[in-house]
Parts: C-alpha cells; sequence; structure tokens
C-alpha cells in the first residue's frame, strides 16, 4: 500500500479525529454484535497508548441528516469504555461548541465518541464546509472506517483534503488480505450475493461477472432477478426499476460463461414475523399475498455444492431474515458448507452475513471476516474506494 500508516506518525499530544465504522446492529438500544467495535481497538489502543487525543467518529444507520435518537452513538461509547478499561465520552455533536469543548478537556491518551456523523445533512453529500469542521478539531487524520471506505463523504473522504492523514490498522489489513485474494484468485471463484440493500448491490454484480466463475444470487436481492425471470414474487422484496438491468446481468454471464444461480424454492410467509404462517414452494409458486423470506432445502443444497467445489468464495448478505429463526436457514446452510469446506477460502463481508456467522458461532472456521460488506464487493470489483485514494501518500 502506498498510503502513509500509523507508523508513519508521531501522535504524542497530538489530536487525532480517528474516522472508524461503529455502524453496529442494535436492537432495543442494545449492541447485538460487537464485532467492529472490537476490530477498531488495536487502533484506538495504539493511538491512545502513543499520547494522542482520540476523537472517534462514525456513522450509525441512515439517519439522513437529521438527528435520530434512536442512532445516538452513546451505547457504543459506554461497550467501548468498557473494552478499553477506561472511560469514553460520548459527546452529543461531532462537530460545534459541544464538540469542541469536549476536545479541549481531553488529555493525551485520552479518548472520545463523536456524535453519528450522519445527522449532519452535509455528510452523505461529502460538504466541504463540514469536512473542514471536522478537520478543526484535530491535527492528523486517521481512517479506520473501513467498512464505509466506499463512501466518499466528508468523514470518510472530505477532510483527508484538509489534514495530514493515514490509515489505520485495520483499514490496512482488510487491504492487504482482501488485495491478496483478488490478485490471482483461486478457481473455481465464487460470489455469493444476498441481503436486502438491493440497490446499493445489484450495480456490483456487473463487474463481479467479469471475475467469478459462479454468481450465487440469495436473500432480498434475489426477487429482483426471479420477477426479471417471468416468475411472480408475491410481496417479495422486490426493486421494480431494476428488472431491466436484472436481465441484463442473466444475459451477460450467459455470454461470460458465469454459471448464475438462484433460488430454486424458497420458504414463504404470511407475515415479516416468526410466528407467520409459513410453506416451502418452488419458485414459480410465490402466493401473491405472501413474501419469501429464505431459500428453500433443494436451493440450499445446490449452493452447498457449488460452494464446497469452490477454491475462493466471496460471501455479501444473508440467504435469508436470518434474525427470526424460522427464516435463518438458508444463511445457517451456507455458513456450513464454507465452514466445512476446508480447501476453499472463504471472504465473508458485510455486518449482517458477519453477524449471521457469529451468531452461528461459526466466525472461526472462515478465512476472512471483512468488517464491510459494501466495502469488500466494490474493492473485489477493481474499484478504487474514496476513503482510501484521499488518504495521504507514502
Ligand atoms: N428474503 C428477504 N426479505 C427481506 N429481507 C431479507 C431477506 N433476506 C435477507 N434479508 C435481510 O437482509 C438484511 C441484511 O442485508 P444487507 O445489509 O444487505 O447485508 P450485509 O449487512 O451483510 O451487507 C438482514 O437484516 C436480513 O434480514
Ligand atoms: O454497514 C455498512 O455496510 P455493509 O452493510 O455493506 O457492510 C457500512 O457501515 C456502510 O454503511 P452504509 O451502507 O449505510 O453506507
Amino acid at each position: 500500500m502506498n498510503k502513509k500508516t500509523l507508523y508513519d506518525y508521531d501522535f504524542a499530544g497530538k489530536t487525532v479525529f480517528c474516522r472508524v465504522d461503529f455502524n453496529v446492529p442494535m436492537k432495543d438500544g442494545k449492541i447485538t454484535d460487537e464485532t467492529r467495535i472490537q476490530a477498531a481497538l488495536p487502533t484506538i489502543k495504539y493511538l491512545s497508548e502513543q499520547g494522542a487525543r482520540v476523537l472517534l467518529a462514525s456513522h450509525l444507520g441512515r439517519p439522513k441528516g437529521e438527528v435520530v435518537e434512536s442512532l445516538r452513538l452513546a451505547p457504543v461509547a459506554t461497550r467501548l469504555s468498557e473494552l478499553l478499561g477506561k472511560e469514553v465520552q460520548a459527546v452529543q455533536e461531532a462537530h460545534g461548541p459541544v464538540a469542541k469543548q469536549a476536545v479541549e478537556g481531553l488529555e493525551d491518551g485520552g479518548v472520545l465518541l463523536l456524535e453519528n456523523v450522519r445527522f449532519y445533512p452535509g455528510e452523505e453529500k461529502n460538504d466541504p464546509e463540514l469536512a473542514k469542521a471536522f478537520a478543526s478539531l484535530a491535527d492528523i487524520f486517521v481512517n479506520d472506517a473501513f467498512g464505509a471506505a466506499h463512501r466518499a463523504h466528508a468523514s470518510t473522504e472530505g477532510i483527508a483534503h484538509y489534514l495530514p492523514s493515514a490509515a489505520g490498522f485495520l483499514m490496512e489489513k482488510e487491504l492487504d488480505v482482501l488485495g491478496k485474494a483478488l490478485s490471482n484468485p483461486e478457481r473455481p471463484f465464487t460470489a455469493v450475493i444476498g441481503g436486502a440493500k438491493v440497490k446499493d448491490k445489484i450495480g456490483v454484480i456487473d463487474n463481479l461477472l467479469d471475475k467469478v466463475d459462479n454468481l450465487i444470487i440469495g436473500g432480498g436481492l434475489a426477487y429482483t432477478f426471479v420477477k426479471a425471470q417471468g416468475y411472480e414474487v408475491g410481496k417479495s422484496l422486490l426493486e421494480e426499476d431494476k428488472l431491466d438491468l436484472a436481465k441484463q446481468f442473466m444475459e451477460k454471464a450467459e455470454q461470460k460463461g458465469v454459471k448464475f444461480y438462484m433460488p430454486e424454492d424458497v420458504i414463504v410467509a404470511d407475515d415479516f414475523s416468526d410466528d407467520a404462517n409459513k410453506k416451502e414452494v418452488a419458485i414459480s409458486g410465490i402466493p401473491a399475498d405472501w413474501e419469501a423470506l429464505d431459500i428453500g432445502p433443494k436451493t440450499r443444497k445446490t449452493y452447498e455444492a457449488v460452494l464446497k467445489a469452490s477454491k475462493l468464495v466471496i460471501w455479501n448478505g444473508p440467504m435469508g431474515v436470518f434474525e427470526l429463526e424460522s427464516f435463518a436457514g438458508g444463511t445457517k446452510a451456507v455458513a456450513n458448507a464454507l465452514a466445512e469446506a476446508s480447501d476453499t477460502y472463504s471472504v465473508i463481508g458485510g455486518g449482517d452475513s458477519a453477524a449471521a456467522v457469529e451468531q452461528f458461532g461459526l466466525a472461526d472456521k472462515m478465512s476472512h471476516i471483512s468488517t464491510g460488506g459494501g466495502a469488500s464487493l466494490e474493492f473485489m470489483e477493481g474499484k478504487e474506494l474514496p476513503g482510501v485514494v484521499a488518504l495521504s501518500e507514502k
């Protein structure tokens, strides 16, 4: 990597604006998976031990430029305090007088957590004024938010234009591991794409088709493809305006000789809940008022066989609504297949996919669990990540 790292700076007495990805899953104000917090600890500890005053900044969820009480970062500060064994103050601003005062009160080695940067409309617009306001709080910018490195936002990209900067340890490690896997991929190379962020992920399929031998589609993403094939999808997740794109991708796969796998059968439910009525149906049989919330047993078998025969697998996005026990089977099947495939290098990306693997107790059976879903996908597609590009060169 030709970017500066933490070893390129003397941090003693310096104030560091450190962007992390603390976009952790939460339920009723409780963190349900802390993988991303754990992953940022080496950088935070190093900066603190070197005598820096550490300002941590992150987004949480998608509040769209407004304050959303349930998306405040205070619960993360509480957990971080426990993990670091020292108090981490949660500040209710990411810049402004309250933030400034908190920063001024910080001792060398002290750590504070600024408020959700997406409470500010300028964050996602990469507004230079907001980037400057963030920069005015610190002497050095460190980006350790690999999971948000594909976003050109004020706290990930913009700020790097106003401060000397470096990649944190997590950022370095992710780029290193993924880069090695991609530089000369072992084949068959399979991508498994699922989850619910259809708009974000559908685009990456185009580039993946130039790289992989097999493409497996599951999760909420699948039903736009299912519909594009002419089947009815009932109330399943659907992006109507992406149907043509989905068709184009299936044609491209055929031209390129990429095997394209879609659900043959699914578990449908009459409600989005664990106690909904549910049944297994063939893909041609999704009832009008029901929604598909998991892949079915035949599909699982097919997917398992493809995965076990692959040498490199990148997996992004669960196969179903794994948070509900009734619809976790498909995601579990994929996770188990990868855990059992000792000859397969498996890269798991995405907050929810990582959480699923963790929930099933299979995390240590995977070759690499990336803290970024979208970010690892864009990187594996061969795209440059704006949050990395903007960092100071060595
Ligand atoms: N068939 C489906 N219908 C609706 N939501 C789904 C379906 N399959 C998976 N999901 C949801 O997708 C979410 C994860 O999506 P996404 O954020 O794209 O994944 P990741 O964080 O791994 O990148 C999970 O909360 C899961 O419940
Ligand atoms: O959770 C994240 O992405 P991921 O679900 O693709 O892993 C990152 O924190 C980025 O969040 P965003 O997709 O709202 O920009």
